[in-house]
């Protein structure tokens, strides 16, 4: 990525978190994992209802939170918002009327969102041709949290990245803040800003992704799978939960709120999961390695091996393992796409089809993500769309979430 999108920055804030809930997604995991490891074989028995929420056993007094419970906090934290928002707008029909800009002002915010839109063209093609099915509104206030997050993610990924210090990331928070109260710093913000005032669009989700920039930046290897889902939390499991709220959930859903973003929550974990699989030789050649640390000695690994690059059968039941988590996220996902509003199902579908595939690509290069980088080519991907959009009009069925939504 080139860098169009300008950088200016100002002072900061610390994210934090505040969880209680208990929440059980990764601990299953990671045991089905362990099981799969000791045995040697290649089969996991998932359970049903790997997202349903687990009181903690009296039994064990203040045990150390999961990752996953940290996050399920802002999951509900989202969710409450929605509700909130809801029933504030059933109350108050006039505050849709205030909202009505003023000529200028609305001209400027319209220049500032088409500037969003062609950055996302420009950086995303197909999930901008997606977009356009959606309504005006909603397709406007999503680029702009693209573009948001774009920009947050060059700040470490992009060319000026040797140069970003955490004193920076305080700075791009700070920023964060004020757009979030309604200073919005340059025209991205305002439209971003603008969209925060529309949609019940809580600040953790922003927050935790530039946290897991700070994180990117002090940390080259993951202990365990808790500490990995937690970073693909922040930087991607939160752009699940700040887009639906702006995509909307489907009028008809029967699902809970806290339900459909889980699911929005594991594509983001999934599709960052693959990123991982798919980067791992990139990565390794910058220092780095996003792998469980623990799951990797298990396998007989070490980071040595990953630095050699060699295809192992050690290597690729490790890889096979792998898989399968990221492939479960992606199921778990799927459950909650029908219950998005009509209109948005179509971007998140393709977006979910394509990027699974990319996991089937790391199979057909039988497991080389050292030297080989797995692709969906352009006729798979072709092909993708009109799945993509025979899923969207099959609509919502709200097979996995009870009780219904308030
Ligand atoms: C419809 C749709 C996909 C909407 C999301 C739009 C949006 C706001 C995208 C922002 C993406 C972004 C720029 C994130 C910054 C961090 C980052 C780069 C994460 C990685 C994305 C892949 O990008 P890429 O392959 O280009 O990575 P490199 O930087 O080149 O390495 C991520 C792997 C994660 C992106 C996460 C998502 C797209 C999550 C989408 C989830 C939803 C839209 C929720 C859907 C709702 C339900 C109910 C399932
Ligand atoms: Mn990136």
């Amino acid at each position: 990525m080139s860098g169009v999108l300008p950088w200016v920055i100002c002072p900061k804030e610390n994210a934090s978190f505040a969880a209680t809930t208990s929440y059980s997604l990764v601990p299953k995991i990671r045991a089905q994992v362990r099981s799969h490891n000791s045995k040697g074989c290649s089969r996991l028995n998932f359970s049903s209802g790997v997202f349903a929420a687990a009181s903690l056993s009296s039994a064990v007094a203040n045990p150390p939170r999961s990752s996953v419970e940290k996050v399920y906090e802002v999951v509900l934290k989202q969710a409450a918002l929605v509700k909130e928002q809801k029933k504030e707008r059933a109350l108050d029909v006039r505050k849709e009327k205030g909202q009505t800009d003023s000529m200028t002002r609305g001209d400027l915010l319209n220049g500032a969102y088409n500037r969003c839109g062609e950055v996302c063209a420009e950086y995303a093609k197909t999930f901008y041709l997606g977009t356009l099915l959606m309504t005006p509104e909603r397709r406007r206030a999503v680029w702009a949290i693209y573009v948001w997050c774009r920009r947050t993610d060059e700040l470490v990924d992009g060319p000026n990245a040797s140069h970003i210090t955490p004193k920076a990331l305080d700075r791009w928070e700070q920023r964060l803040n004020e757009l979030f109260e309604g200073r919005p710093y340059d025209m991205y913000d305002a439209a971003l800003s603008n969209t925060v005032s529309k949609y019940p669009v809580d600040i953790q989700p922003f927050k935790d992704m530039i946290e897991g920039m700070r994180m990117d930046l002090k940390k080259s290897r993951y202990k365990d799978f808790d500490e990995l889902y937690l970073y693909c939390y922040y930087v991607a499991g939160t752009v699940g939960l700040m887009s639906v709220p702006v995509m909307g959930i489907a009028p008809e859903s029967k699902a809970s709120t806290e339900s459909v973003y889980n699911a929005a929550l594991a594509l983001g974990i999934a599709n960052q999961l693959t990123n991982i699989l798919r980067d791992v030789g990139e990565d390794a050649r910058r220092g780095r390695i996003y792998l469980p640390q623990d799951e990797l000695a298990q396998a007989g690994l070490s980071d040595e091996d990953i630095f050699n690059g060699k295809v192992t059968d050690k290597w690729r039941s490790f890889m096979k393992v792998q898989i399968k988590r990221a492939r479960m996220f992606f199921d778990e996902a799927e459950k909650g796409v029908a219950e998005l509003n009509d209109a948005s199902r179509w971007p998140v579908w393709a977006s979910l089809l394509l990027y699974k595939q990319i996991l089937d690509s790391i199979e057909a290069n039988d497991y080389d993500n050292f030297s080989k980088r797995a692709y969906v080519g352009k006729t798979k991907k072709f092909a993708s769309l009109p799945v993509a959009y025979g899923r969207a009009l099959m609509g919502g069925s709200s097979k996995f979430a009870k009780p219904a939504r308030s």
